[in-house]
């Protein structure tokens, strides 16, 4: 990779220390470059969501490294975390997470707020996701791939170099899914974000540059 990876992870360990101690990842290493979007696909259970977790910064690994643009995110603070996560990674869940009281063009501006960006770019977003005419709505007013496409602009207008994608159209009936994946790749790609998209649907997961299978023994490239 001649580029610096957007995100690195080197020999991750994490473990869970419930009623009964699990290793859930056992040495993980995973490089992404800068646009690049890979897929990450997986049983149940396997660990997907610990992996979101650690690459966004809100767990720990027990050993080994995750960097975010060359950052090591064990020697940030809590407060630095949080900076890096708000200006360089964009998130889009499955259960949407817009804020039921701002509008659609509130939504999508709340990044640039959170970062000190000025308002630039929203109508646009807008236009791109197919939104414009829905821009004062408020989320309880749109179906769910509406609401998908609100988290998606949201997500991706503050301009990261990240975006985490975890099973983004779960809730969506297959044909809204499809849509939906589109977007993404396609916002992904004009935007140059390099994407995660976490999924149990290999489906979804084609729609990936590369896809990866996460299993108990590490990820495994699989053929999209
Ligand atoms: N906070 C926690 N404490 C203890 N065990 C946990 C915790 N979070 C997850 N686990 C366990 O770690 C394993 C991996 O969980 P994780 O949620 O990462 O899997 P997943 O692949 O995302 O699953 P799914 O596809 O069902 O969402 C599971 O066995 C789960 O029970």
């Amino acid at each position: 990779m001649s580029q610096q990876p957007v995100l690195q992870m080197q020999q991750v360990i994490k473990s869970y220390h419930g009623a009964r101690s699990q290793q859930v990842l056992r040495g993980l290493d995973l490089a992404v470059a800068p646009g690049e979007y890979v897929a990450v696909i997986g049983e149940s259970g396997v660990g997907k969501s610990t992996l979101l977790n650690l690459l966004a910064g809100l767990d720990q690994p027990d050993s080994g490294e995750v960097r975010v643009k060359g950052q090591l995110l064990s020697a940030l603070n809590d407060n630095e975390a949080t900076l890096l996560r708000r200006r360089h990674i964009g998130f889009v869940f499955q259960a949407f997470h817009v804020l039921p009281q701002l509008s659609v063009w509130q939504n999508v501006r709340l990044p640039l707020a959170l970062n000190g960006l000025p308002d630039d770019g929203i109508d646009a977003m807008l236009v791109a996701v197919g939104l414009a005419e829905k821009a004062q709505r408020k989320p309880r007013e749109l179906s769910g791939g509406e609401m998908q496409r609100v988290s998606i602009a949201r997500a991706l207008i503050h301009q990261p170099d990240l975006l985490l994608a975890d099973e983004p159209t779960g809730n969506l009936d297959p044909e809204t899914a499809r849509t939906i994946l589109d977007l993404l790749k396609s916002r992904l790609r004009a935007t140059g974000a390099a994407g995660i998209l976490v999924t149990h649907s290999m489906l979804a997961a084609a729609t990936a540059d590369r896809v990866l299978k996460l299993t108990p023994d590490g990820l495994i490239a699989v053929a999209p």
